[in-house]
Formats: C-alpha cells, sequence, structure tokens
C-alpha cells in the first residue's frame, strides 16, 4: 500500500497513545483487543492510525511486539500506518532509523526532527521514496512553547517558515502527481500558521496534531490529516467503542461536511 493513498482517504487519523492503566488487570491483552475493535469500528472514518512510539517503548519489549501487531492490523484493514517517534540523527543513524520505520514497514510514514539539518533528513526522503511512505517533518508543534525556537525571526522571517521553504523545494524531488513524499507536522492548534504554510508549500501533506484534547478544531483542506488520540481512542477519558465511534463520526462530520 502506497501511503500517499491516505490523501484520497477521509482526512482525520486516529492516534493510539496507549495507556495500560487504563485497561483493568490484564492491561495488554485488554489494550489489543480494544485497540483491533477500535481500527475495525473506525477504519471506514479514518485516512490513517497513528502509532506514537513512545507510549509502546515505555511498556518494554511487550510493547514493541504489541506495536508490530498493531501495525500490521491495521495494514491488513487497508489503513495506511504514521509512526510517530520524532526521529533525528546524523545521517548514519538517520539511515537507521529509516530502515527501522520505513523501509522495515513498506508504505508507512515517519515523523522526523529537522534539528540536525537538512543533510540528515535526506535519508528518511530515500527510504520513503524507495519503501512507498512519507515522512512529516516537524515544522510548528502544537504545543504552547513551540515558538522559542520555531518562531524566532531569521533575516526577518520565523524560522519555521524557512525551514518550510527549504523543505518545499527539496520535497518538489519526491513529489508523486500532486503530493510529495515530504510532508510537515503543523499543529492544529495554530490555525492561522497552516494557511501560511500551505502557501508555500502546495504539494506536502500536512499532519495536524492537537485536534480535541489540546483544544485544536478540525482543519478543512487538501492534503490536511487532522490528528486526535485522546480525544478518539480514549474519549471521557477510558477506553469505549461506542464513545470513539461517536466521536470518529462528529470529526468526519465537522470535515466532510
Ligand atoms: O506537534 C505535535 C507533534 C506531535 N504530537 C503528537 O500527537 C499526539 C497528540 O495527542 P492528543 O491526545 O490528540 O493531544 C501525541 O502523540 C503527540 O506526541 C503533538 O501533539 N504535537
Amino acid at each position: 500500500m502506497d501511503f500517499l493513498l491516505a490523501l484520497s482517504r477521509p482526512p482525520l487519523v486516529l492516534g493510539v497513545d496507549p495507556r495500560p492503566e487504563l485497561h483493568g488487570p490484564e492491561p495488554l491483552s485488554h489494550l489489543r483487543r480494544y485497540a483491533l475493535e477500535v481500527f475495525e469500528a473506525l477504519a471506514p472514518k479514518l485516512a490513517a492510525v497513528k502509532f506514537q512510539l513512545a507510549f509502546f517503548e515505555a511498556l518494554g519489549p511487550e510493547g514493541f511486539g504489541l506495536l508490530c501487531e498493531l501495525a500490521s492490523a491495521a495494514r491488513v484493514m487497508g489503513l495506511p500506518v504514521i509512526f510517530d517517534g520524532k526521529r533525528g540523527d546524523i545521517g548514519s543513524t538517520a539511515e537507521a532509523y529509516a530502515r527501522a520505520y520505513l523501509l522495515r514497514f513498506p508504505g508507512s510514514a515517519l515523523t522526523v526532527n529537522p534539528y540536525l539539518g537538512l543533510d540528515t533528513l535526506t535519508p528518511f526522503f530515500q527510504a520513503a521514496r524507495e519503501s512507498q511512505g512519507a515522512v512529516f517533518v516537524l515544522v510548528k508543534t502544537s504545543n504552547p512553547g513551540s515558538g522559542f525556537l520555531q518562531d524566532l525571526l531569521v533575516e526577518g522571517r520565523p524560522l519555521y517558515l524557512r525551514l518550510v521553504e527549504a523543505l518545499a523545494r527539496k520535497g518538489e524531488g519526491y513529489r508523486e502527481g500532486e503530493w510529495s513524499r515530504v510532508g510537515m507536522v503543523v499543529g492544529a492548534t495554530y490555525p492561522e500558521v497552516v494557511l501560511t504554510v500551505r502557501e508555500k508549500a502546495p504539494h506536502a501533506p500536512f499532519l495536524l496534531p492537537g485536534v480535541g484534547a489540546q483544544g485544536g478544531r478540525p482543519l478543512k483542506g487538501p492534503g490536511l490529516l487532522n490528528t486526535a488520540s485522546r480525544a478518539l481512542f480514549y474519549p471521557g477519558g477510558r477506553p469505549d467503542l461506542e464513545g470513539a465511534l461517536q466521536a470518529a463520526e462528529d470529526f468526519h462530520r465537522a470535515l466532510v461536511e
């Protein structure tokens, strides 16, 4: 499956940030069952499933096993997968991260951190092209303090915008039809920034985290993948299949009507 197919699906991404303490006496088996039920029930309303690697890593080796199992199950259900790991390192290590999440899981996407420089992102972009995947580069993150570095003025323009311009240029080399395999993360908590970034990067898929629990509202537009984790996976703060379906229907209505 080519990740870019996610852009022709409904524009909502289910975030999976598992909290075993909410899953009773046998947390991992309950979590596995619950996640599979949620994937199946919500699949027709989703562009993709985003797995937050930190929450799986925090569960130790069993957590990594569960991540692989759930990622495979999502793909079998026809759902593209995003690994939210915000990886980034010198080139040789970036290559290893790219092998781990893009080449071993063809057709998936990975979030990456640009702080080390654009040269360190090339292994991710090349792996995404080879595996029909995608890369989402952190540009303007959803957190309240993101401006501390990202909004710094550099030669009169915010740093995030300079990054966007450079990525948009680079992304042209990884474009297939309308969309590039070089995507960007822009917080749904900054809707005005989403518009500014879109003007500079018309062919980049955008991952918009922060919908729901962080106060961001769903945003409509081509190539915008609205992402909610707690609000969809744990509506009301706990596992609730009916509630998850209702929340997905509400977001879906806001996005497609
Ligand atoms: O700018 C960013 C980048 C990534 N995230 C991740 O998205 C989810 C958000 O969870 P919610 O429960 O929907 O708030 C989480 O995995 C973050 O690590 C982000 O929030 N902002």
